[in-house]
């Protein structure tokens, strides 16, 4: 499980153990325990936060709002394209799923010589000593940690802690050598907590976890916590909290999910389901050593005075989707301009008019099946397929959803009391979660299976290249009526798409192909000239989405270099074009018949 289950409500199956336990013990008696208690110490760094986010920038300013708490405003104007920020997360780590793929240290793929793991742990792996050597004050307790929580594993499919886990005790262990007053820590205390809002079916799973960090932290009992700043399990919770609000998915630069980070400046940026920046990971060139380097990009321009908003969830999902996420993953009923006020002819929800007038249908729902264009007034006939596509894509939208964030069996850990008297329940609920804000799942499911279809036709064992580049084409042209240029969703579709039409053709349609098959994508050298196009929109797109600093992060410098030998296939066959006229034999006038 990870911090995105916690985020959406999935940790909340049964728990008899942590719940009981803790009722049995001092530090709680009932949900009470949960509701954060103003103690001194919160009162004396209530006193003094002038020296935090220091990191920020001095073209921008936090502010106080009446509706959404602080906030992040540009004091000069942002150009889209632009860094608003860029900061190394306070902490991030890897999903399970992910160890044996990337280096915990800087999130590099493994390399083609592959990861050197920890042998001590066995679990962690680098791409090289630098990284290893950098990580060791935090991974050394970590490695121990790892190390006794797989001896106390009842079985090898369970011994590894899960990425929730493994993220509190880094951030606790790091808290402890910085020092509890240090800025490090104190950003981590004044991170908005929504404890007190916590449904309570999430109390037992969210105890149960508190009990599994501890015991992680090789503790033997919630009382030794003071050395982490902390004195009950309740404020572990409270911590969980903090992070399931505050924390970020940490992607590629091609933005695979792989894992959660946290900063505390950059979690000070509130949501607008329209935002004007973007939270990206581009590995630029420049910024290979400060990896993973998280960076705020501006995606328009940003105006003095203007507050500056990313998306924290899905921006594609129609508007009562988002706004049920919103809910229940922070606890705010957007109010943003796409929420506010009705339909809005937001093409999210709505067909294209029947007769292609340009107008819009709203959808039809099981309720009120009748539609009709806005503008011209035509019926939308066929709602019954309609209402059957959006039931299909739903359904494949959840296994998609389900598959992204599916961690396997190891994170069904049975707790283990921290008292030996207390025992846990054979049918307790995995030990482990915290979401990170996801930022694209419908996008991505559609251009999913364009990814493994950027092998050669060939080689793709289902379907024929030239569907593959229907889809992704079908796919962008959705993804371009919802999200605005230089989104970087929408900037890698069109590079998706690019790379595809870019692929070397199979053989030509038979002669039986429809005609729509036949005209698109087109064959021979004005495929080449459409996947040059496509490819320098992209390259245009990425640019934005992933700063012109970075020339568009890893993925820019790779179309760039994609289009630069498209440009020498072209000017080749364009001059052997022009060789072949050449060569050709003028045919006098007057010869003709003679
Ligand atoms: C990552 S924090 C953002 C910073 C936060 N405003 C603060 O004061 O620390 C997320 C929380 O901010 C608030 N928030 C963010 N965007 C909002 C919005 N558009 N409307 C209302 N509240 C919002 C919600 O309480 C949400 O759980």
């Amino acid at each position: 499980m990870s911090f995105s289950d916690l985020k959406s409500g999935r940790q909340s199956k049964q728990s008899k153990s942590f719940v009981e336990s803790i009722t049995n013990s001092d530090e709680a008696s009932s949900s009470s325990a949960l509701v954060p208690k103003i103690t001194d110490k919160d009162a004396e760094a209530a006193q003094d936060d002038s020296d935090l986010y220091n990191t920020v920038p001095s073209y921008l300013e936090v502010k106080s709002t009446a509706e959404r708490g602080r906030g992040v405003f540009a004091k000069e104007g942002i150009k889209r394209g632009s860094i608003v920020l860029a900061l190394k997360p306070h902490i991030h780590v890897l999903a399970t799923r992910n160890l044996d793929s990337f280096c915990s240290a800087c999130v590099s793929p493994a390399p083609e010589a592959g990861l050197k793991r920890c042998t001590r742990c066995k679990v962690v792996s680098y791409c090289g000593a630098a990284c290893q050597n950098g990580d060791w004050t935090i991974h050394k307790k970590e490695c121990a940690a790892i190390q006794r929580w797989a001896a106390g594993a009842p079985s090898p499919d369970v011994a590894i802690p899960a990425e929730p886990i493994r993220c509190l005790g880094r951030v606790l262990w790091k808290r402890q050598k910085e020092g509890l007053k240090s800025v490090y820590s104190r950003e981590i205390d004044a991170l908005i907590s929504h404890r007190t809002a916590l449904p309570e079916s999430s109390y037992e799973h969210l105890t149960h976890l508190a009990h599994s960090v501890i015991r992680y932290l090789g503790l033997n009992a919630p009382g030794e916590l003071g050395a982490f700043g902390m004195t009950t399990a309740a404020d572990i919770v409270d911590l969980m909290s903090r992070f399931t609000t505050n924390s970020i998915t940490l992607t590629t630069p091609s933005l695979t999910p792989v894992g959660v980070s946290v900063s505390p400046p950059i979690a000070l940026i509130n949501h607008s389901c329209d935002p004007n920046a973007v939270v990206v990971y581009p590995r630029a060139s420049s910024t290979l050593s400060l990896e993973p380097l998280m960076q705020v990009i501006a995606i328009r321009d940003i105006a003095p005075g203007e507050e500056v908003f990313t998306a924290y969830i899905d921006t594609t999902l129609p508007r009562i989707q988002r706004q049920q996420a919103l809910e229940a993953a922070y606890n705010f009923k957007c109010q943003c301009s796409l929420c506010a006020g009705g339909w809005n002819n937001d093409p999210r929800e709505a067909l294209q008019c029947p007769k292609l007038c340009g107008g819009l249908c709203p959808l039809p729902t099981e309720e009120d099946p009748l539609t009709r264009c806005i503008k011209c007034k035509a019926v939308v006939s066929s709602t019954d397929s309609v209402l059957d596509a959006l039931r299909v894509g739903q359904e494949a939208l959840d296994k998609a959803t389900a598959l992204q964030s599916q961690v396997p069996s190891y994170s069904q850990i049975p707790p283990k009391p921290c008292n030996s008297q207390r025992t846990s329940s054979p049918s307790s609920p995995p030990a482990n979660s915290i979401p990170p804000r996801t930022l694209f799942s419908p996008s991505r499911a559609c251009t999913k299976p364009c990814y493994s279809a950027t092998l050669p036709a060939h080689t793709h064992p289902k379907m024929p290249l030239d569907n593959v580049i229907r889809a992704s084409s079908a796919s962008l042209t959705g993804i371009s009526a919802i999200l605005c240029p230089g989104h970087p969703i929408r900037a890698l579709a069109l590079a998706e798409l690019g790379k595809l039409l870019a692929v070397d053709e199979p053989a030509p349609a038979p002669p039986s192909a429809t005609m729509a098959n036949a005209t698109f994508p087109p064959s021979g050298a004005p495929r080449l000239q459409l996947a040059r196009d496509t490819l320098v929109r992209a390259h245009e797109e990425l640019r934005i989405a992933f700063g012109e600093k970075n020339e568009g992060g890893e993925v820019g410098r790779e179309v760039r270099e994609m289009l630069v030998r498209i440009e020498n296939e072209l000017s080749a066959w364009k001059q052997g074009v022009r060789n072949v006229v050449a060569d050709t034999p003028k045919v006098k006038k007057g010869a003709v018949g003679k």
